[in-house]
């Protein structure tokens, strides 16, 4: 995506939000904000005592309360403008999606097959099952499903990678967006998505998260806090009664004005963190997708900062994915050819890559031409998880008896299989046959090498081995090592057997694996790590991963997957790059510690507020508490004042922290937590002396100018 990056502060983002935080000063969406709720009804009361002291019956000086009451309200704005300051900037990342949306003109067709016909429509009428053909040079229309043929595909307009990419039916590369361009061929695509429904619409929606929801450790977070306000509120309101009747009892003082008890209580409730926690939010959603990665959740975002078990699967994901046939392997006493011959029959109706690089082989080393399939009378049995098989039942030429164990069976037709090499065992054993003990070391060489072996058989007789070569993505090794560090498990599970899976698994340097797993084995296995109470990630682009993506906490479906993939999914990686994943924790993690640090930091400088503004508050009614004022300020209201100020501009200097999020390095949870309560506790405590002090000086310094 040709992506505009903004500068903090960017102009073109800082005026819109500054008109924005004017706009959320509606009190329905500051009611949503309970903490801010109390200053903005503050800034209220305030406002009406200053008309009254203009008026001449003020509890205090009109110049006192009227400042106060504009500081209430920057306070207000400064907290608006942080929230909108991040959604300003996601908005501009979803006005980037929007250019995927083009109207374009549509070539449906009467029927799902090449050479029916097409008429053109406009791509916002496609509804979910329409069939459209896509050529060379046209915009893909909507979101779909590769049904017949392949094609090249720009998709830098969505990946922002400029190198096109295959997309073909059968396998795990078959989803199309909308909005990209094939560039060379043609498919033929079912759409699965009615207009409004498309992944781009999504994206747009979470993107620009209108009715972005509170996640639950928000709502956690939000309910401290608002119990904090609420006893602070309970204790200044009950302040002014004790106050009224110390100075009535002792003849001396005055009592303490409400403009004063409300400027004491905004600066004592948690108004740093509330200000800025929704900020922290849409900021960290907005990192994850400069890390290419669209969240569908805040959620999940959060969930990805404490996720300790990441899943794989290895077709795909660990691997580039484009597994093909590299080698026929006969069976003793088998010639090459016959393999070959028996593999194309079972391939010839296989949509996967894997079928197709079959054909493709045998074309090449034995000018097996495709025969036509139709004519043979042939059944197409298709590859599914379960089996893991595939191939063809024909009817047999001169039909032969089927001898199990002593009987003699009729056998209709000659089944062609090709599979993982359990499965055909238990195929050829089950129609009596057995499975030659030579053919398991060519299996077991084949594993060994991290390949994929495919057991070739016609009846009951196996015949031999297809290679499928599949290459460990480069750098992954590297990449699982900085998971390890960061305290996160990387497991790996795959469909295929064992001694590939074990190949695999040591040359990317994943933790564990599991073998010959089924989508229900995988599903369950994420189960099982939850049940330990565990937060498990998981990465996946096919089909048959849609369960456990579904189930997973932290869900990443590669963008090159199927569309069950993604949208069973919480994320989805425009990059389809599982290592992606350490980018998506690690901006999860910064969420997290950002929010704690900023809670931290705001709770401590409550406390020191607390300390620097009562004497001054106070010291009307008991001019004894003189003795406690360490900070001498120039004069109580200078001092009230100078904390309110402080107050707000607080928020203001902490927008950057809450946009960009504190550094994250992989030491392990507890030295960081250490040092953020170092540094923002201890922060949070001395930072409010200094600022005030500094503020009541300034305002003595103008004031006696
Ligand atoms: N087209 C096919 N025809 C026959 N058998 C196949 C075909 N594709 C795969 N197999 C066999 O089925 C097994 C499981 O399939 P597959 O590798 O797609 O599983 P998976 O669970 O998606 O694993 P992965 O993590 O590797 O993607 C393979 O190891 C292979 O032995
Ligand atoms: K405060
Ligand atoms: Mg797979």
């Amino acid at each position: 995506m040709t992506r505009k990056t903004f500068t903090l502060f960017d102009p073109a983002l800082v005026k819109p939000a500054i008109a924005d935080a004017f706009r959320k000063l509606d009190p329905r969406v500051q009611w949503r904000n309970p903490v801010m709720f109390v200053v903005y009804v503050g800034s209220l009361v305030t406002t009406a005592l200053c008309a009254q002291a203009f008026s001449g019956d003020g509890e205090a000086p009109a110049g006192f309360i009227l400042a106060v009451a504009l500081w209430l309200w920057f306070t207000v704005l400064f907290a608006n403008f942080a929230e909108a300051l991040a959604e300003g900037r996601s908005k501009a990342q979803a006005a980037s999606l929007r250019s995927l949306k083009k109207q374009t003109w549509a070539k449906l067709m009467e029927a799902p097959k090449f050479g029916a016909k097409w008429h053109p429509i406009e791509s916002s009428q496609l509804k979910r099952g329409n069939v459209v053909i896509v050529m060379a040079g046209d915009v893909v229309p909507a979101d779909g499903e590769v049904i017949a043929g392949v094609a090249s595909v720009d998709e830098s307009a969505i990946t922002g990678e400029s190198a096109p990419v295959i997309r073909e039916s059968g396998g795990d590369f078959s989803a199309v967006t909308g909005g990209t361009k094939v560039l060379s061929d043609w498919v033929i695509v079912r759409i699965t998505a009615n207009p409004g429904e498309t992944f781009v619409d999504r994206m747009i929606a979470m993107v620009e998260g209108a009715k972005r929801q509170k996640t639950p450790n928000e709502i956690a977070l939000t309910i401290l806090l608002v119990a904090l306000t609420i006893v602070f509120l309970v204790v200044t309101v009950t302040l002014l009664p004790y106050s009224l009747f110390s100075v009535d009892a002792t003849q001396s003082g005055r009592p303490v004005s409400v403009t004063v008890l409300i400027a004491l209580l905004v600066c004592l409730i948690p108004t740093t963190i509330a200000g800025l926690l929704s900020a922290i939010g849409v900021a960290g959603m907005s990192r994850m997708m400069q890390a290419n990665v669209i969240a569908t959740s805040g959620r999940a975002v959060e969930a990805a900062g404490d996720v300790d078990v990441l899943l794989l699967d290895k077709t795909g994901t660990i691997t580039l994915g484009n597994r093909h046939a590299a080698a026929f392997l006969p069976a003793p006493g088998v010639d090459e050819a016959e393999l070959a011959d028996a593999a194309q029959l079972a391939s010839l109706a296989d949509e996967t890559p894997e079928g197709r690089s079959i054909v493709v082989l045998a074309k090449q080393k034995f000018n097996l031409r495709e025969r036509d399939v139709g004519a043979l009378g042939a059944q197409f049995v298709h590859f599914s998880a379960q089996t893991r098989m595939s191939g063809v039942d024909l009817p047999l030429e001169s039909p032969a008896p089927r001898v199990v164990g002593s009987d003699v069976l009729p056998v209709a037709v000659r089944m062609v299989r090709k599979g993982a090499a359990a499965a055909i065992r238990k195929h050829v054993e089950g129609l009596g046959g057995a499975f030659p003990a030579a053919l398991d070391a060519v299996v077991d060489d084949v594993s060994r090498r991290g390949s994929t072996p495919l057991v070739v058989c016609d009846g009951v007789k196996a015949l031999g081995v297809i290679e499928l070569k599949d290459i460990v993505k480069g750098g992954i090794k590297e990449r699982f090592a900085e998971l390890r560090r960061m305290g996160i498990q990387t497991v790996m599970v795959t469909g295929d057997n064992r001694l590939t899976a074990a190949a695999i698994a040591a040359e990317a340097g994943v933790d564990d694996f599991l073998a010959e797993a089924t989508p229900e084995q995988k599903l369950a296995l994420i189960r099982q790590y939850q049940g330990e109470g565990r937060l498990v990630a998981m990465t996946g682009d096919g089909t048959n991963d849609a369960p456990a993506l579904a189930q997973a906490d932290v869900a990443v479906a590669m963008n090159s997957g199927t569309q069950a993939a993604k949208e069973a999914g919480n994320m989805v990686d425009l990059d389809s790059n599982p290592t992606k994943l350490i980018e998506v924790v690690e901006t999860g993690k910064q969420m997290l510690m950002t929010r704690g640090a900023l809670t931290t930091f705001s709770i401590a400088n409550d406390v020191a507020k607390y300390f620097a503004i009562i004497p001054a508050a106070f010291v009307t009614t008991y001019p004894q508490l003189a003795a406690l004022d360490v900070m001498h300020l120039g004069s109580p209201s200078s001092a009230i004042l100078s904390a309110v100020i402080f107050n707000a501009l607080v928020i203001v200097f902490l927008i950057p922290l809450a946009l960009k999020g504190v550094p994250y390095r992989p030491v392990g949870a507890a030295l960081l937590l250490r040092r953020n309560l170092l540094v923002y506790g201890l922060g949070g405590l001395v930072v409010p002396f200094i600022g005030i002090k500094a503020i009541d000086l300034l305002l003595n310094l103008v004031h006696f100018a």
